[in-house]
């Protein structure tokens, strides 16, 4: 059975400017145990497809499967496999995280939960926080009391939105170091993440979202064979030539070109000397996932994987 089953998941709001889908028959499984990828720009999907997964948003049409709970018809079922950690910092301002976490615990029915409760502090580096009052903690710490609120009642299946969005590096580290022990331990994890590298580190397998669409569904390391293989990099002093348009990705005086093989690079040199251009630091390196998402977003490469 597989931990998240989503059945053709249709979603369409009514705005001011009329109807407006965000979801288009999306499909797909994650299995039990797996650790999975939802990437897209902003407005893709993501977040209302986490929220239809959550029960809190309607689908308008196709269903979604819990663990073979189905999130509208067996609600409560679902929803207690569920570990949802929400993108935005919802948070009661009254307790303190000990109080929150045991509120929370309470919520799911589940009685004398302090081994777990301190467990959960411990590994998330909240043990000197527990007595604090949520409104004394900073917006990192809010976080951390937030994935924790989620883990309380030990859920199968984890749902993080973009955990880590304007988070330090130590809470990165640390997170990413529980959130893997838990998948080690057999917990599905489904990640929505603008950092790529932590993508393509973390998940086994990866779903693009654009427009409302599944784009792409592979296995993280066939995405990143597919891929160019080589990406030539280089600082540059004046205009792009015309030639890159399109194909290179600038950021600032950055210039990063896919390259296939030895004599794309040289043809992309040849470009650089005739145009008369100084460069600096040029390096040669691997494709990485942020190459792959650009390469199929840009392209608009409609492969609906089944
Ligand atoms: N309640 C709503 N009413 C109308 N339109 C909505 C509503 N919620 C979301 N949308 C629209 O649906 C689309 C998808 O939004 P969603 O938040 O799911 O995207 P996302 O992929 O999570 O984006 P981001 O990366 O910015 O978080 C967007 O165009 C958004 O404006």
């Amino acid at each position: 059975m597989a931990a998240i089953s989503f059945q053709s998941v249709s979603k369409t709001y009514a705005s001011p400017r009329g109807p407006f889908q965000a979801l288009d028959a999306v499909s797909f499984d994650i299995a039990e145990g797996e650790f999975f990828g939802l990437l897209g720009p902003n407005g893709a999907g993501k977040t209302t497809l986490i929220s239809v997964l959550a029960g809190l948003v309607r689908a308008t049409s196709g269903r979604v499967l819990v663990r073979g709970h189905d999130v509208q018809a067996q609600y409560a079922a679902a929803r207690r496999q569920l570990g949802v950690v929400p993108q935005e910092l919802v948070f009661d301002p009254f307790f303190t995280v000990r109080e929150a976490l045991r509120i929370q615990s309470g919520y799911f029915g589940v009685k004398n939960n302090d081994a777990w409760i301190d467990e959960l502090l411990h590994n998330l580096g909240l043990a000197d926080k527990a007595s604090s009052n949520m409104r004394q903690l900073s917006g990192g710490m809010k976080r951390r009391v937030l994935v924790a609120q989620a883990l309380v009642h030990r859920p199968p299946v984890i749902v993080l939105d973009e955990p880590t969005a304007g988070v330090d590096v130590e809470l990165r580290q640390t997170l990413w170091q529980f959130i893997a022990k838990l998948n080690r331990e057999g917990h599905a994890v489904l990640l929505t993440t603008h950092y790529l590298e932590e993508a393509e580190a973390l998940c086994s397998r990866i779903a693009m979202l654009k427009a409302g669409r599944v784009v792409a569904l592979e296995r993280t390391s066939d995405l990143l064979k597919a891929a160019s293989s080589n990406v030539l990099r280089f600082k540059i002093d004046g205009q792009l030539p015309r030639e890159f348009e399109g194909k290179a990705r600038v950021t600032g005086r950055i210039v990063q070109l896919p390259a296939h093989d030895a004599h794309e690079i040289e043809q992309h040199l040849a470009v650089i000397r005739h145009a008369g251009l100084r460069v600096e630091d040029v390096e040669i390196r691997k494709a990485d996932l942020e190459d792959v998402f650009l390469d199929v977003m840009t392209a608009g490469r409609a492969e609906v994987a089944a």
